[in-house]
């Protein structure tokens, strides 16, 4: 028998939209990691307990970087990069890599994100952003700190709070993690005015309408 998908999103409006893309596809569980980097490892090493599955996907709404990724569209990470851990130096943020801690980029698989963004492009439902994305502790709300981390990580796209989470889990059980979300908001000045999380969550559910046809 097949190993199922894991498909690990944080709330339960995220949950609903991906399910309805998936329009009963019994392949894939989608299973609440809350909010947060985390209650995101910690949901998705539980998930893990007993269970065997062939990927795990960290889904959801996201910041998108301005000039990068527009509201509404669909990012892929080709990396989940824990966007704040690290320290705070008179010549800037020196994150955990740099202090010689530890690791905080994990790579997506690249066939898989590759083989994604075709089909997805190719079918040319939404606009589609492939490149790094950014897990925070703590969203951002100004205009500085958007452009600091949009300097300090080459080629961000993306801003959430669970990718890096999520795919530290699955490492930690030697499997390969994705992480595909949809943009609600521009990574900058706080406006929750200027949300479209009705928006995001409908380009989540057409995010998924191809990913059996892509991971089966
Ligand atoms: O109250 C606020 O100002 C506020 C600002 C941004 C996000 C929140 C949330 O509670 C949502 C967090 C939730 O959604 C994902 N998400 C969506 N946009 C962003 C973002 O710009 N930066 C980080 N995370 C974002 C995130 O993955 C969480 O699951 C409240």
């Amino acid at each position: 028998m097949n190993k199922k998908v894991l498909i690990m999103v944080a709330v339960e409006a995220e949950q609903t939209a991906v399910l309805r893309g998936l329009r009963g596809n019994n392949s894939f569980e989608v299973k609440l990691a809350g909010v947060g980097p985390v209650a995101a490892t910690i949901n998705t090493a539980k998930a893990l307990i007993g269970n065997e599955y062939s990927y795990i996907i960290s889904a959801g709404i996201a910041g998108g970087f301005e000039d990068r990724a527009e509201i509404g569209s669909i990012v892929v990470a080709s990396e989940m990069i824990a966007g704040d851990l690290g320290a705070e130096t008179p010549e800037g943020f020196s994150s955990l890599n740099e202090l010689g801690f530890g690791s905080t980029i994990i790579k997506a698989d690249t066939s898989l994100s590759n083989r994604y963004m075709e089909t997805l492009s190719a079918s040319a439902i939404v606009p589609v952003h492939l490149g790094p994305i950014i897990t925070m502790s703590t969203v951002t709300g100004t205009a500085a700190t958007a452009s600091r981390l949009a300097s300090r990580i080459p080629g961000v796209i993306a801003e959430g709070m669970e990718g890096f989470g999520v795919a530290s889990a699955a490492q930690a059980y030697g499997l390969s993690a994705l992480e595909i979300r949809t943009i609600s908001n521009c990574v900058g000045p706080r406006d929750k005015s200027a949300w479209r999380i009705g928006d995001a969550l409908l380009s989540l559910e057409q995010a998924f309408t191809i990913i059996p046809e892509v991971l089966l």
